[in-house]
Order: structure tokens, then C-alpha cells, then sequence
């Protein structure tokens, strides 16, 4: 079974990611690239990623009128990625559109939604104008994504045994705020272990600075594999 572990290349430069990427395997993981490397790499360090057998989530997190946000997943999807996600807080015009721009591909990426994301707790969210829990709002929005035809949700492994329980086994729940025991929590909020967010019932687990900062990346690698 491929690996459900996603690593965010959360890095400033090609260089610096590809020196990274080196010893890694698709077998052991799939890798995420997000708005920092895409922004300084571009669709050609996608496609060198693409071209050595990686799964990648382009985690761009479009937000945007229907017909934009539609256009630029057909743009992504043109990449030969594995994965992109849009924000459920666009709204169900948004996310069918995304969803309809992808449907002339033979091999389309899978489209999922953030919902809240896992950097906001309550006092945070409620500052947006959004008076619910995170869990509540998280469910709300889930919902809207699945009711849109998405794939999946980005949401916290704090959300996933009540997602999984309302959204059923193939809806994805894809799980930032990943923390390994002993790992800093940083800036993320709703947090989990890898064993926790396994057991909560998840898809995917996505983690970045626990590895790409360790001393011993492949050791934390091992570890979270073992631990999925
Ligand atoms: O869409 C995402 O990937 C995402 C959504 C979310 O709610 N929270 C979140 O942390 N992410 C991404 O997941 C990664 C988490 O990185 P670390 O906090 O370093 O493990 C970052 O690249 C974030 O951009």
C-alpha cells in the first residue's frame, strides 16, 4: 500500500527542495507543494517532482470567483498532479465549478476543500465573524464539499472520527497539524499525533516542519510511516 504520509515542501528555493526530495522515495511518501516553493519554483519544479514518480498535492487553496477558481484548477490539473484543494468558503457555486473544470481530464486530481484551518481555534475563528466551534464550522463546511461532489476536506485529526461517521469511509480527510510526541506545535492549533490522527480513522496525514526540520529526516519519516 503507497504511503499515506504527505510531506509539505515548505522550502524557499528549488534548490534547497530538490537537495531535500534527493534520498526520498515515492514509495514512503507523497509530497505537498504549497505557495512558497510554487511561487519561487514554478510549474517546472512540479512537473520535476511529477517526472520522478511523486504523488503531488498542489496545496495552492484557491479562493476565488467560480469562473477563476475553474480555470486555475484546470491549470493545475494540467500539471499532472495528484491532488489540489480549493476553500470550501468559496461556496458550492465555486466548488462545482472547480469540480466541472476537471472533467475532460482522463486522470483527474483529486479536489478537496480546506475547511478551517488547523491554525484557528475558537477565539480566532470567532474574530473572522464565524461564532461556532471549529468542529462545528469544519462539519458545516465538510458537508457543503461533499454535497458539492468534492473528493475530500483538509480539515484537523480532531475532526475526522465525526467527518468519518457523517461523510462515510471514501470521503477524504486529508490532516494537517500533525505533531509527532515531543515535536514543537509551532503555529498550528488542532493537533494530533500520526498515531492518533491514524486511529481517528484519516486518509492522508500531511506534515512539514517536523521532518524537513529534524536533524534526522528519514528517522522521522520511518517513524510516522510505522505509526500510519
Ligand atoms: O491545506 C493545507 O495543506 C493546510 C491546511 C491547514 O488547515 N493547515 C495546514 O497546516 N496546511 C498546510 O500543512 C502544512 C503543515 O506544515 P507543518 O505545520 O510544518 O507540519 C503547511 O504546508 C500548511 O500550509
Amino acid at each position: 500500500m503507497s504511503s499515506r504520509l504527505i510531506i509539505a515542501l515548505d522550502f524557499p528555493t528549488a534548490a534547497q527542495a530538490l537537495a531535500f526530495v534527493e534520498p526520498l522515495s515515492p514509495a514512503e511518501c507523497k509530497l505537498k507543494v504549497g505557495f512558497e516553493l510554487f511561487v519561487s519554483a514554478g510549474p517546472d519544479f512540479v512537473r520535476q517532482l511529477t517526472g520522478r514518480g511523486f504523488e503531488v498535492f498542489l496545496d495552492l487553496k484557491f479562493h476565488d470567483i467560480p469562473n477563476t477558481v475553474a480555470s486555475a484548477c484546470k491549470a493545475a490539473a494540467g500539471l499532472g498532479v495528484w491532488m489540489i484543494n480549493v476553500h470550501a468558503a468559496g461556496g458550492a457555486k465555486m466548488m462545482q465549478a472547480a469540480r466541472e473544470a476537471l472533467q475532460g481530464f482522463d486522470n483527474p486530481p483529486k479536489l478537496i476543500a480546506v475547511t478551517v484551518l488547523t491554525s484557528m481555534d475558537k477565539v480566532q475563528l470567532a474574530g473572522t465573524g464565524v461564532t461556532a466551534e471549529p468542529a462545528q464550522q469544519v462539519q458545516h463546511l465538510a458537508q457543503l464539499a461533499a454535497s458539492s461532489g468534492l473528493d475530500g476536506v483538509v480539515c484537523s485529526a480532531q475532526e475526522a472520527v465525526m467527518l468519518r461517521q457523517l461523510l462515510g469511509d471514501d470521503f477524504l480527510l486529508v490532516t494537517p497539524g500533525i505533531r509527532p510526541v515531543g515535536s514543537d506545535q509551532g503555529d498550528q492549533s488542532r493537533v494530533m499525533t500520526p498515531a492518533q490522527a491514524r486511529e481517528a480513522g484519516v486518509s492522508y496525514v500531511v506534515v512539514g516542519r517536523p521532518i524537513t526540520q529534524a536533524a534526522d529526516p528519514q528517522a522521522v519519516i520511518t517513524q510516522i510511516n510505522a505509526d500510519l
